[in-house]
């Protein structure tokens, strides 16, 4: 779908979308509990969500999704073989594959997208020293056979926090104690702490050590009713818009939240940007100023970050950003080239962008990476564009946010479909 919107400032307040994040931890852990039904309500079915939905069911777990509740039996006897097909999703496939290997469930793992080009060798390295074999140890599909050992795991803290959560969904499943050690300190750390307050919610313990953490064994997933809380990664675009002069609250985002991005408030206010009310969330604007951001515990900020840059005053560098380019796209490349296209002056460093501010951008055409949040951080600049904006490829956003478009327009946004 490719879309041209008329530039204009965005009004009102909406509910934040679901956390995507929250909703593949919570099936995890829902689909990981041997007794009874859990229920989980304000799923919405992006496509990351309907990938770990359909994984989960390949691997046995019994989900029926209505109206938003999903109603899940866990896993009792695991089939022999499974096709996890996670579309898109580097979450889906880095969370299951330790799962499939603890459930000892011989399993072929199918991707689309970038997926197959982004890294997953250190996990299967490590799974494979613990009793795992792989068909191949990069690109998809591959195949995984073997159950997974108790043990020492060890692993870098700078590729993939996912690869860390995954392996503590699987290990409390192994029939001894085993240990994550990280052999470099952790970005996007918010993410495993998301994880481990999941698993405590489900009744798993997990301790944390000097090296990392260590999973007892042996452990029972605990069936629960819970709603999925509400996504600071993708209330950023809005409270964003906040910033940068459109009257936008966000409701429903809990302040105590354990996820990281919800940084995001704290970002915009070292732009000079305002934050008022918990519930709505909204953020002011005015004459935004260039800051220093470090990238490496928010990696999904960045794309709207690098918005939020191009009209602030001043110089805005935004470093550590390495890990960028191994997202849904080259998150590095893309923003300079849409932020260059739309009018700004943005120089690409091997892990970093510095960005040079301007009153307002000039609009144009770009592409949208086949990616969700460049699709999203370019619908938000459109807002402070003299001129309209084309966006190809913009049904990316069923990624995370279905919704976002009908969103932009309830708040008053002007989108014609090409
Ligand atoms: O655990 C998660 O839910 C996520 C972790 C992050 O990935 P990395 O740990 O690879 O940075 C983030 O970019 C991704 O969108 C979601
Ligand atoms: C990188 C993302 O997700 P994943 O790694 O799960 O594909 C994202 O949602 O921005």
């Amino acid at each position: 779908m490719d879309i041209t919107i008329t530039p204009r400032r965005l009004r009102g307040t909406l509910e934040a979308p679901p956390s995507k994040s929250a909703a593949h931890r919570a099936l995890i852990c829902a689909a990981l509990c041997r007794e009874g039904e859990s229920v989980l309500h304000g799923l919405s079915p992006s496509q990351d969500i309907l990938a770990t939905l359909g994984v989960l069911r390949a691997l046995g777990a019994k989900i029926d999704l209505c109206g938003g509740t999903a109603r899940v039996t866990g896993i009792i006897s695991p089939p022999q073989g499974a096709a996890c097909d996670c579309r898109e999703s580097g979450s889906t496939l880095r969370f299951l594959l330790p799962v499939a290997g603890a459930l000892g469930v011989n399993a072929t793992f199918l991707g689309a997208g970038n997926l197959p080009q982004r890294p997953y060798s250190l996990l299967a390295g490590q799974m494979e020293r613990h009793g795992a074999a792989f068909s191949r140890s990069s690109g998809m599909p591959f195949s995984v056979i073997g159950r997974l050992r108790p043990g020492w795991y060890e692993l870098p803290g700078d590729v993939s926090s996912q690869y860390v959560s995954g392996l503590l969904f699987a290990l409390p499943l192994l029939e001894r104690g085993s240990d994550i050690a990280l052999s470099t300190p952790l970005q996007s750390a918010g993410y495993v702490e998301m994880t481990v307050a999941t698993l405590r919610r489900f009744g798993v313990d997990i301790e944390a050590r000097p090296y990392g953490w260590h999973i007892p064994g042996r452990q029972r997933y605990h069936k629960r009713e819970e709603t999925i809380e509400a996504d600071y990664s993708n209330a950023a675009f809005w409270l964003s818009a906040g910033a940068l002069g459109s009257p936008v609250a966000c409701a429903g985002l809990d302040p105590d939240s354990p996820q990281g991005d919800r940084a995001i408030v704290r970002l915009l206010r070292g732009f000079g940007a305002t934050a008022g009310g918990d519930d709505p969330l909204s953020v002011q604007g005015g004459r935004l100023h260039a800051c220093r951001i470090d990238a490496s515990q928010v990696p999904d900020l960045v794309p709207i970050l690098a918005v939020v840059a191009a009209l602030s005053e001043g110089e805005t560098l935004i470093e550590n950003a390495g890990r960028l380019r191994i997202k849904e796209c080259d998150r590095l490349a893309a923003m300079a080239d849409c932020l260059t296209r739309l009018g700004a002056k943005v120089c690409e460093g091997p892990d970093y962008l510095r960005i040079s501010g301007a009153p307002a951008l000039r609009g144009g055409e770009v592409s949208g990476w086949g990616d969700h949040r460049i699709v999203m951080a370019c619908a938000i600049a459109a807002t402070r564009c003299e001129g309209p904006v084309t966006i190809r490829g913009a049904q990316a956003v069923e990624k995370s946010y279905p919704d976002f478009f009908t969103h932009y327009r309830n708040l008053g946004g002007k989108i014609d479909v090409l």
